[in-house]
């Protein structure tokens, strides 16, 4: 399979895990170290460690205590920096007896804690059938479950992991289920998806344990024959791994990018037909990259340099963002969002591209400023910190229940010139004088194809007319959002995508039927240096930008400023 040279997605050793914090790296090889004992003790007693396929018992696992020895050295229970201690109890406190819960009575048993992989298998399940956004049932699933943090990461690398290579581990499944793979149930599916990425693209993970431990949920959920079938199959896996591993073998480039990085052939094609074929493959690899977490200083309260100290000095590792001046990349330490500075107002969480934006608007103190589509506030607040929190910036969105969020953060940061109102973009020149506003922002809603990586799983939830239908929108909400900028003004297009009908030719079209505005290439100095530096913008800049995700490791944007004669 393969001949070497072709670039492969298998090997690559995912370094982190998002959502959870960086100590739980530190999981133990099977996530789950004093469950696993038991498992095993309950798998080989079944007899459900031979291999059904060759009638023969799995000598790796024979006699050996599954999870007795974690990927990381340590012995189980073994504490990692910064985590909880996973065993022991408090003075005081029963077996098992979660802290600040009461000591359950003697007779009554408790409810078994799940493991990490029955997290994200019901995660992976949710995301599938009810499509709500991965991050936002993961974090619910984790709150629920009360996992260590490092089961948590475990289970967070899983639903990740697991939505972002999803065709190339269904291309691997389907070699080895060649009939009803389609009609499995859903969990079942799932699980064999969530096993075979174990299995095929996470070194730190035994292959025993990621076996051993599907065939224990499947015997949980299912009835013999079903865990039966997730036994031969994911221990046929096993035995064939080496050639399971080569890369795709595909003659036609939209197919291999497609399984290789786990993308749908017809987002692999615009890509290849805007950006050509090695630009669309780095930008599917870059999509199943971990994302950076960054968060933005508020100039109002703090210096960078202030803040990366104060950073240092919680346990965060702090860098200055190589793309934006008030941007700090940030690892280690813990949860940015508990962190007393976001309480406290110094700093927001913020991608990195996205903190350009308001960069790129440069508002100047005492301007009138509109941003069109503004929850959850992101760009609204940057755009008052910039004007030194003096003029107006009134945020509006469609949703009302959006509302608080905006002023939540607008208060959060000590900003008081931020005004929230609610309404459809659509008829902003109703409720607003024409001619009125400095400078308006439209950072529009869109495919959101520039932060697949925080959302994998609109890989497979969103199609061709989706895009089609969005650019529609985004076309009459520019037309409405110019209508308020006064003459000399500005008008701002943002959008998190990276589709150039979203984009950059939305922005021409606007230009074709709006002789008034002209693009702008007069952005700040500090915008252009590192854009320039990286040969993403040229001698011949002319006032738009597409930033992808592989150029600074952040989210794919794309900014167009344009100014009204
Ligand atoms: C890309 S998000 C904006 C992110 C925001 N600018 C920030 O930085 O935090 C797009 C927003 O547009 C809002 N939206 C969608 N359709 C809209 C419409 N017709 N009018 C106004 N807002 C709309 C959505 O509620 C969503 O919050």
């Amino acid at each position: 399979m393969g001949d070497g040279k072709t670039p492969s997605a298998f090997g690559q050793v995912r370094r982190g895990i998002p959502l959870a914090p960086r100590s739980g790296d530190t999981a133990s090889a099977d996530g789950q170290a004093g469950k696993a004992q038991a498992t095993n003790a309950q798998a080989t007693k079944s007899g459900k460690t031979i291999d059904k396929n060759n009638g023969r018992p799995d000598q790796r696992g024979a006699g050996k205590t599954l999870g007795s020895k974690r990927s990381d050295g340590k012995s189980p229970g073994g504490k990692s920096p910064g985590s909880k201690p996973s065993g022991g109890n408090r003075p005081g406190m029963r077996n098992g007896q979660r802290p600040g819960t009461k000591p359950a009575p003697a007779n009554k048993p408790q409810p078994r804690r799940k493991t990490a992989r029955e997290v994200a298998l019901e995660t992976l399940v949710r995301v599938a059938e009810s499509g709500a956004y991965s991050n936002l049932q993961l974090n619910r699933a984790l709150e629920d479950a009360g996992l260590s943090r490092p089961d948590a990461g475990l289970a967070t690398e899983l639903v990740y992991g697991t939505i972002q290579h999803q065709r190339l581990l269904d291309d691997r499944l389907q070699a080895l289920i060649t009939k009803g793979f389609r009609k499995l149930d859903p969990w079942v599916l799932a699980l064999l998806r969530m096993s075979a990425y174990q299995l095929l693209m996470l070194d730190r993970v035994p292959p025993h344990a990621a076996v051993n431990e599907a065939v224990v949920i499947a015997k949980r959920r299912g009835h013999s024959g079903i865990s039966g079938m997730v036994n031969g199959v994911l221990r046929n896996m096993e035995r064939n791994l080496a050639e399971l591993k080569e890369p795709v073998e595909q003659a036609n480039p939209v197919q291999r990018i497609g399984i290789t990085h786990s993308y749908p052939d017809w987002l692999v094609k615009r890509w290849i037909a805007a950006y050509g074929e090695e630009t669309a493959e780095r930008i599917c690899a870059a999509g199943n990259e971990r994302p950076h977490s960054s968060l933005r200083i508020n100039p109002l309260k703090l210096s960078r340099d202030k803040a990366m100290q104060l950073l240092a000095d919680s346990g965060f590792e702090a860098q200055p963002s190589a793309l934006a001046a008030e941007g700090v990349v940030v690892s280690g330490g813990g949860n940015l969002a508990q962190s007393d500075g976001y309480r406290d107002g110094w700093w927001t969480l913020q991608d990195e591209s996205s903190m350009l934006v308001a960069d790129v608007c440069a508002p100047e103190s005492g301007m009138k400023v509109l941003d069109c589509c503004a929850a959850p506030g992101g760009k609204t607040t940057h755009l008052a910190e910039l004007m030194g929190d003096r003029g107006q910036v009134v945020a509006n969105d469609v949703h009302p229940h959006k509302q608080l969020l905006i002023d939540e953060h607008a208060a959060r940061l000590g900003l008081r010139t931020v005004h929230t109102v609610v309404g459809d973009a659509g008829t902003l020149s109703e409720r607003f004088e024409p001619d009125s506003f400095d400078l308006v922002l439209l950072d529009a809603p869109c495919s959101g194809f520039g932060v697949i990586r925080r959302k994998p799983e609109i890989k497979w939830t969103k199609s061709e007319a989706d895009v089609a239908a969005i650019a529609d929108l985004q076309a009459k909400l520019m037309d409405e959002a110019a209508k308020l900028v006064r003459p000399g003004g500005v008008l701002v297009y943002s959008t998190c995508t990276i589709e150039q009908e979203e984009n950059e030719q939305q922005v021409l079209k606007f230009l074709s039927s709006n002789e008034s505005f002209k693009l702008d290439a007069e952005w700040p100095e500090r915008v252009l240096q590192p854009l320039r530096a990286n040969g993403i913008v040229g001698e011949s800049f002319g006032g738009m930008v597409q930033l992808l995700p592989q150029h600074f490791g952040s989210d794919g944007f794309f900014i167009a400023r344009l100014k009204r004669l």
